[in-house]
This record gives structure tokens, C-alpha cells and sequence, in this order.
């Protein structure tokens, strides 16, 4: 378990901005702020320090350009918002890194891409390519064709998927609050902060409020998510304010800002990284306490015999989460056979399967290789 980190050997750093800091509340794109941070990363990068740029802003700056006071309710009004606002986006960072004769890459992804395995690789040669070639992501949401993303405003997980692609050693996600605290402190203000954990640590995603500001949506529990997306590549996430002056640089000489959540567990295989990658749940299943501790305690693959429940309508090859009988969520994983044939196989040995269906697909129901424990 690791429980430190020598912040001078990472290399690669993800760094995640807000929408409430980037837009300085919704008064239209901060740039004096842009400018600091790029002048931080351009000093990092000359410290030999890769950085790949998440940022928010689209929604925010495009609600300020359309003279729109609230953020709108219709998705087809947020997915025009962001599509103005992303020009305003690019321009800053571009016209910013080019004074110091850097190029910028404008990415954008959605979490379907993520979930597609040769569109997962595509993005990740991509992005070492662009790292190769020195030039600044700086990546977004496709708004334009993304729907539960944009709803829930979710550019902290999508921060955790790119620390899983590029596997970065630190993700930094800049807010507009100190850290996580123990509870919402615009709710409470006496709330202290939370300066480590554990990634996962399901005390502290119990902290986490789901409401974030005005302009930004995912609040503390999408950060908390997105380190524990991040912490399957071995990656360590600091939250912290942005507002911080040279706050990338204190953290990059070893200050301990803000909140810093350590991987609790060794980097998962890069196969396991990219199911872990899946948003999207195409249904549940219900294990019982026997095939949660067979798959606990010893990775094996999952029989339809541990089985209890099935709930959604999925097909052969989608993504299914594997909860206990108590309700917890305990693991994930792509099925071998379609919900109907699940129902009538469940709490069935392997060995029966070819007399209920008339034929075996695989002995398994979801095979070890296509299975991440959470
Ligand atoms: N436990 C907590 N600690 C800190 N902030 C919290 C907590 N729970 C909820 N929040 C809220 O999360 C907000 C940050 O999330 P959000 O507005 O989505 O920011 P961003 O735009 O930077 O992603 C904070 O302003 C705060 O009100
Ligand atoms: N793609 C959206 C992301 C919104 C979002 O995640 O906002 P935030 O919670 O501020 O990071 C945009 O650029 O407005």
C-alpha cells in the first residue's frame, strides 16, 4: 500500500480545472488566471515534467457570450452553450502557450469512447503522441454529442480516464475550494479539511456533496470518483484551489496543499484499466455470499450458480455491475450471455447450462480476464 509520494520523481501530470475557477465565477474566461497557470505548467514542463490539460469552461463561457444568466435546462441548449464557449476555451490556452512557443491539441472525448476498446487505444496513442511531440492537450468533453456528461457536468471523471490512458503519476484537479472537507463548507463553514486519504475510501466519498456551484456540476463526489479512476493506474490525486498562487509549483517542490488521495492498492493491468474505463452500466446483477468471496478473495471468474438477481436488459458483451445481497457494489464486468439467458441460468451449476439453453456459450458468466473488483 502505498502511502507516500516522492512528488520530484513523478513525470506525467494531469491537470483538471473547473468551470467556477476557469470562468472566475461565470464573468467570462479568467484570463489573467489562465495566464498564471500556463506559465506554471510551462515552468514545469521545463522542469521535465509532462502535463496534459482537462479543461472545463465550455458550458460556462458560452452561457457568458450568449448573455444567458442560468445554466440551461434543456440538453440541447448546453450542448450549443458548450459548443460556443469550447472556441473561447482553445483560443485562451492556444494564444497563452504560444508565447512561450508551445503548441496546444484541442481533444475532446466522451466516456462511450472510453468504453469502445479501439477508440480507448486510438485516444491513447494519440495522447503519447502529443506528449512525444511536447504540444498541450488540453482536452474536454464532446459536448456536442455527449448527453449524461454534460447533464451531470463530469469532467473529473473524464480527468481519472486520462490519467488511466496516458497513466500518469499525479492527477490535479483545481477547484475553487481548499480541498474535500469533512462536509460541504458552503453548507458548513467550520468544516475542517481533509489533507490525505486513501482513493476509495468510502468515509471520505461519504464526506463528498453531489452539489457543486452554479457553473460547475459534479461538486466533491465526481472528484473523489475520479481519484478512484485515477488510483487503477497507480495515479495519486491532489484537490486543491486553484486560486493558490503558484499553487502547481508549490505542490510540484513538495508543499502539501489542499487534499492528496493516495492509491490504496498496486496499478491494475492495462486491459483492467480500460473495463474499468466503462461509465455506462448495461444492467445488475445480485451476488450471493458465496461468489462474493470466491471473487473477493481470490479473483476467480464469475458462474451463474453465485447468482441471485438480474435486473436490466443487457446483451452478450455488455458491461454489467456485480453488487452483494446487502446492495454494495463490488465489482464489474462484461457478461457472456444476454439478461434473459442469465435469469434462466442463475443459481445454476456451469455444467447445467447446455441442458437449460440448448447450448454453452462459455462455462463462465463473466470470465476473470473481463472482471475489475472495485
Ligand atoms: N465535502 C466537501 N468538501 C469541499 N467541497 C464540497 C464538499 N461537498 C460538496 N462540495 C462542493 O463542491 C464544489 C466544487 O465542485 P464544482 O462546483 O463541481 O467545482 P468544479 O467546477 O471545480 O468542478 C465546492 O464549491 C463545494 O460547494
Ligand atoms: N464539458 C463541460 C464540463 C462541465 C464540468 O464538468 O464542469 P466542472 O464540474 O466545472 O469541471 C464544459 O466544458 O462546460
Amino acid at each position: 500500500m502505498s502511502k507516500q509520494i516522492e512528488i520530484g520523481k513523478t513525470q506525467r501530470w494531469v491537470i483538471k480545472i473547473g468551470s467556477a475557477l476557469l470562468t472566475n465565477e461565470g464573468r467570462g474566461l479568467d484570463t489573467v488566471a489562465i495566464e498564471n497557470w500556463v506559465q506554471q505548467i510551462v515552468t514545469l514542463c521545463r522542469q521535465g515534467k509532462e502535463v496534459i490539460l482537462v479543461s472545463s469552461g465550455a458550458v460556462a463561457e458560452g452561457m457568458k457570450r450568449l448573455g444567458w444568466a442560468e445554466r440551461p435546462a434543456t440538453l440541447h441548449e448546453l450542448q450549443a452553450a458548450a459548443a460556443v464557449g469550447q472556441m473561447g476555451v482553445v483560443q485562451t490556452y492556444e494564444t497563452c502557450f504560444k508565447h512561450y512557443g508551445i503548441h496546444t491539441a484541442q481533444v475532446l472525448l466522451t466516456h462511450d469512447d472510453a468504453a469502445n476498446r479501439k477508440r480507448y487505444l486510438n485516444a491513447r496513442s494519440t495522447l503519447k503522441t502529443l506528449i512525444d511531440l511536447k504540444v498541450i492537450s488540453v482536452i474536454n468533453e464532446n459536448d456536442t454529442v455527449a448527453t449524461d456528461e454534460i447533464r451531470f457536468g463530469d469532467n473529473d471523471t473524464l480527468g481519472g480516464l486520462v490519467s488511466n490512458l496516458v497513466e500518469a503519476d499525479v492527477l490535479v484537479i483545481m477547484t475553487d475550494q481548499q480541498g474535500l472537507y469533512e462536509r460541504d463548507p458552503r453548507l458548513d463553514p467550520n468544516a475542517k479539511l481533509i489533507s490525505q486519504g486513501h482513493a476509495g475510501d468510502p468515509i471520505l466519498e461519504a464526506m463528498a456533496g453531489s452539489t457543486g456551484g452554479r457553473l460547475g456540476r459534479g461538486g466533491m463526489a465526481t472528484k473523489l470518483r475520479a481519484a478512484r479512476v485515477a488510483a487503477r493506474s497507480g495515479t495519486a490525486t491532489w484537490i486543491v484551489s486553484g486560486r493558490i498562487p503558484d499553487v502547481l509549483l508549490k505542490i510540484a517542490n513538495g508543499n502539501h496543499l489542499g487534499t492528496l488521495l493516495l492509491p490504496a492498492n498496486p496499478p491494475v493491468e492495462a486491459r483492467k484499466q480500460w473495463l474499468g474505463a466503462h461509465q455506462k452500466m448495461h444492467g445488475e446483477l445480485v451476488l450471493d455470499d458465496g461468489a462474493v468471496n470466491v471473487l473477493r478473495a481470490s479473483g476467480k471468474s464469475l458462474l451463474a450458480v453465485g447468482v441471485r438477481q438480474v435486473k436490466g436488459d443487457f446483451m452478450r458483451g455488455d458491461m454489467v455491475a456485480c453488487f452483494t445481497l446487502t446492495g454494495e457494489e463490488i465489482a464489474r464486468g462484461i457478461v457472456n450471455y444476454n439478461a434473459d439467458e442469465t435469469i434462466k441460468i442463475m443459481g445454476q451449476t456451469s455444467n447445467r447450462i447446455a441442458e437449460i439453453l440448448g447450448y454453452v456459450d462459455e462455462p463462465e458468466l463473466i470470465h476473470r480476464d473481463n472482471l475489475i473488483l472495485l
